[in-house]
């Protein structure tokens, strides 16, 4: 190859990645790029597709027909790889909770327990694969034995799967995350968390409200830290009939994994008689 090929000989900053285990490494869906300007970090698939373009700028528009029609098809091949990689799942619960909680922390212990009781009770556990509960939550799962799943979403930071999960995917559609969740469950364990908890919560609250899902149990680890919502939901949403009574018993608020499990075999067996 002559040096031409490499660009100008001696420009500067042209070879200084020399040695290729010198360049940095990034994955944008399954394409692997390396030696480029440092991407903008804040910038994610998800937040690029809901980004406003003003339809009265011709170009702008153009453009945006045309990357729309691409990421049609991305956001097709997301699902596809997804069903695939869920297609031999048998029973699953899927374990939601906050990502800040720490090892070592009793919130994390409560996780790893009850990974551990839902796999010995014959559930695959399928999680956001991220920090937090959702590692506690695959930690007990792989300890049990029972399949480990994560589903990890692509944020504005850098993402990891956590160690303990044995079948893990990376989105970058939070939709497409989401369908797999409940396409895949029988089931909501949701660990005390914060927005995104609450986030994945009331979606599962209002597919079953709606009967888009049926006899699917969701399940509120921690009193404490449940007990509240729950008293707004009575005392502001019922009172003002925004929800009906029977609303409220979609949600069973418990303070033990085994609890939940309980809960989630005893919808089981309903489905059974079925
Ligand atoms: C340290 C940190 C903030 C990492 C974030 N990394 C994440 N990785 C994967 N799923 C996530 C992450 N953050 C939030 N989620 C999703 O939102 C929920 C937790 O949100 P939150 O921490 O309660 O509001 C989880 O159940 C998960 O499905």
């Amino acid at each position: 190859m002559s040096s031409a090929d490499h660009g100008p000989v001696g420009e500067p900053g042209r070879h200084r990645a020399a040695d290729p285990t010198d360049a940095e490494t990034r994955y944008v869906g399954p394409v692997r790029v390396r030696r480029e300007q440092p991407p903008d970090t804040r910038q994610t698939t998800d937040r690029r597709f809901l980004e406003w373009v003003d339809p009265r700028d011709n170009t702008l528009r153009a453009e945006r027909t045309m990357r729309d029609s691409w990421r049609v098809l991305r956001i097709q091949s997301e699902f596809v790889a997804g069903f695939d990689a869920m297609s031999e799942v048998a029973e699953a619960v899927t374990v939601f909770g906050s990502s800040r909680i720490i090892p070592g922390s009793e919130e994390f212990e409560l996780g790893i327990r009850l990974g551990w009781a839902l796999g010995e009770a014959g559930y695959a556990v399928i999680t956001g694969g991220g920090p937090g509960a959702m590692e506690a939550a695959n930690r007990g799962a792989w300890e049990s034995g029972t399949k480990s799943i994560g589903l990890n979403i692509e944020l504005p930071f850098e993402q990891h799967l956590n160690e303990w999960v044995d079948t893990g995917m990376h989105f970058r559609y939070f939709f497409v995350r989401k369908t797999m969740f409940v396409k895949y469950a029988q089931a909501f364990v949701c660990l005390p968390g914060g927005f995104g908890t609450l986030d994945e919560m009331f979606e599962a609250l209002t597919l079953v409200q709606t009967k888009k899902v049926v006899r699917f149990p969701i399940v509120l680890i921690g009193r404490n830290h449940w007990s509240g919502l729950i008293d707004w939901m009575r005392d502001v949403l019922l009172a003002k009939r925004m929800i009906s009574a029977d609303d409220l018993d979609l949600l069973h608020v418990v303070d033990e994994p085994s609890e939940a499990v309980e809960i989630i075999a005893a919808a089981r067996a309903g489905r059974a008689d079925r």
